[in-house]
């Protein structure tokens, strides 16, 4: 997939046609219409309809994918095959079990990017060869089911579930794709939702799915690069270019030692940072520092 900033992505069911006039003006970078878990069975196939006739609207900055009901089930080929002819621009399968799975997704989504999700005992323990499907561009935890399966009982810190967390952003950062946490449940917990989000941060998560407008403002803030950020990032690269001019391979900077990798590291924070304000999203403070 191409890089842009992909914080927010928020589900909601294609059978909702106000939720989908909503997130039409949402500040989410990506949306997604679900056939799938948030959809009645007796409105499965006017919920695909309503969301191969939406995906092509306007929807503002943000980009557009639909959840097809997974394998296994009497709606997962008409689905795909809705999905594969529509305008899409992202294909998200739910439980994925396997890279067999996966690639029949794949091959099913009819050259869109797939987005597998990771929510069973069996995705995460071959998450790893999920990923290096080519044409799954991305993994989406799916933290509600697979809690469920593994009968967990995660409290604020998710400690059970932090295992597949890592599995999952390990695998997606080996294979060279992106990586989504699991959704907050929480409506209108907010100190829950950003401790939630910062520890999504910290494991190296791209961003967040998320499930209720009131949850993109604060989701969109903790995983733009703040004003800080990028203002290191800059220091750090023309502390690094200076050593270069003298002949170093390395620098300090505030006390730390610099090499390529932190400038390449910096130069993505920069990047996110100028792609979030062509969005005209929330961190055009960063911005100003990343273009001055
Ligand atoms: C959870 C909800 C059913 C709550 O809906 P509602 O009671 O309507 O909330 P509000 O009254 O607070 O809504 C205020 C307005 O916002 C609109 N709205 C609400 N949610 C969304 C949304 N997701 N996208 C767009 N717009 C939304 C309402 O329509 C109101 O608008 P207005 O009347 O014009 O002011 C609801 O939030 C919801 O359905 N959320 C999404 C549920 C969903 O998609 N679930 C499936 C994905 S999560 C999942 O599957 C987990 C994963 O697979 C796993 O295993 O972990
Ligand atoms: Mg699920």
């Amino acid at each position: 997939m191409d890089l842009r900033p992909r914080r927010t992505l928020l589900y909601l069911p294609a059978s909702n046609a106000r939720a989908i006039e909503k997130a039409r003006t949402l500040p989410a970078d990506s949306v997604i219409l679900d056939l799938e878990d948030a959809v009645a069975p007796e409105m499965k196939p006017a919920a695909r309809e309503a969301a191969v006739a939406a995906v092509g609207g306007d929807f503002g900055g943000s980009e557009v994918g639909i959840r097809v009901n997974g394998f296994g089930t009497d709606w997962v080929e008409a689905d795909f095959a809705a999905a594969a002819r529509s305008k899409a621009a992202f294909v998200v399968v739910p439980k994925v079990d396997g890279p067999e799975q996966a690639a029949k997704a794949v091959a099913l989504a009819g050259g869109k990017p797939l987005l597998a999700m990771v929510e069973t005992p069996r995705g995460v323990q071959q998450v790893d060869a999920i990923a290096d499907v080519p044409g799954v561009a991305g993994l989406i935890a799916g933290f509600a089911d697979l809690t469920k399966d593994l009968r967990a009982r995660p409290g604020a810190d998710r400690l059970p579930l932090l295992y597949a967390a890592s599995r999952i952003v390990l695998a997606a950062r080996a294979s060279g794709i992106l990586a989504f946490d699991g959704v907050f449940t929480a409506i209108g917990d907010d100190a829950g939702l950003e401790r939630e989000t910062r520890q999504a941060v910290e494991l190296g998560f791209d961003g967040k799915t998320c499930i209720h407008p009131a949850q993109l403002d604060s989701v969109n803030r903790l995983f733009a690069p703040s004003p800080d950020e990028v203002a290191h990032a800059r220091g750090l690269i023309d502390a690094h270019r200076l050593a270069m001019a003298e002949g170093k391979a390395v620098a300090t900077f505030k006390g730390k030692m610099v090499e390529v990798l932190h400038v390449v590291e910096a130069e993505r924070t920069l990047k996110i940072a100028e792609l979030i304000g062509e969005l005209g999203g929330l961190a055009e403070k960063a911005v100003e520092f990343a273009t001055e």
